[in-house]
């Protein structure tokens, strides 16, 4: 396994956010995270990322253990975070921007990264502020790729983007995952993540309310009527 969660129990000092969760992201795997506003889905990534210092259980990340390790030993366990509202730097360009995420900044070979998001390949000059929403997310998810993670954590990749944009993205995480890299996706808009997801999860109120792969979860009725916007089951006629 490239993650395994055992028993997760996160929070802020006193208010737990997290309650036991389990999941897991096998090499070269897909995994969508979805669920409501609140839910912890950023909390999760936040704590498997050493960001949160509230935690207790399990984070293990191609076997190390991370609970209880400083954030640049979980870069060095070869996790990428690409955070919520992505945090490029927008006065530096595009190509500083990926420099900045390679761990060898000046020996970095942006090669890899340009061959996933072409689009980035001309704009390399460009201050990074300057680029649509869109190219910024494939911005920010390059520079992520730049340390070549075993493991990459996405937060709302469709935060502002329109869903022609988002579904260009997602569709490069097939080629990401190819590579073996095991990628779980925080994702609001939960029909987007199902399609290009091998699993998922729905976290509600800090616990694992369903899981299943991804066509299991995008059939069922509940996570039709809550999630995907369906009609809720119907009775059946007499
Ligand atoms: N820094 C913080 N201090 C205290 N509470 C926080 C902090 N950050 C988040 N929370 C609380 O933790 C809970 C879970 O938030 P989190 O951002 O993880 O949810 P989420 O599922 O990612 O939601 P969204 O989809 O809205 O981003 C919320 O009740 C939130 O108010």
């Amino acid at each position: 396994m490239m993650l395994e969660i055992d028993r997760l129990t996160a929070g802020y000092g006193r208010v737990r956010v997290l309650h036991e969760v389990s999941l897991s992201v096998d090499e070269g795997e897909i995994v969508a995270l979805v669920g409501p506003n609140g839910a912890g889905k950023s909390t999760l990534l936040r704590a498997v990322t050493a960001m949160i210092p509230d935690r207790s259980g399990s984070v293990r990340v191609a076997g190390r253990e991370l609970i209880g390790v400083a954030v640049e030993d979980v870069a060095a366990a070869g996790v990428a975070h690409v955070p919520e509202g992505r945090r490029l730097f927008p006065g530096l360009t595009v190509r500083d921007n990926l420099r900045l995420g390679g761990w060898v900044p000046r020996n970095a070979d942006l090669g890899p990264v340009l061959e996933i998001f072409p689009r980035l390949a001309d704009r390399l000059n460009q201050v990074a502020g300057s680029m649509s929403g869109g190219e910024q997310q494939m911005c920010a998810i390059a520079r992520a790729l730049m340390g070549r993670p075993r493991l990459l954590l996405i937060d709302e990749l469709s935060l502002g983007l329109a869903p022609l944009v988002v579904d260009e993205i997602l569709a490069r995480l097939g080629g990401i995952a190819e590579s073996g890299t095991g990628v779980l996706l925080v994702e609001q808009d939960a029909g987007a993540a199902l399609e290009v997801a091998d699993r998922g999860y729905v976290l509600e109120l800090g616990r694992i309310g369903l899981s299943g792969t991804a066509a299991e979860l995008a059939a069922d009725p509940r996570m039709r009527s809550a999630y995907l916007g369906g009609d809720p089951p119907q009775a059946p006629v007499s």
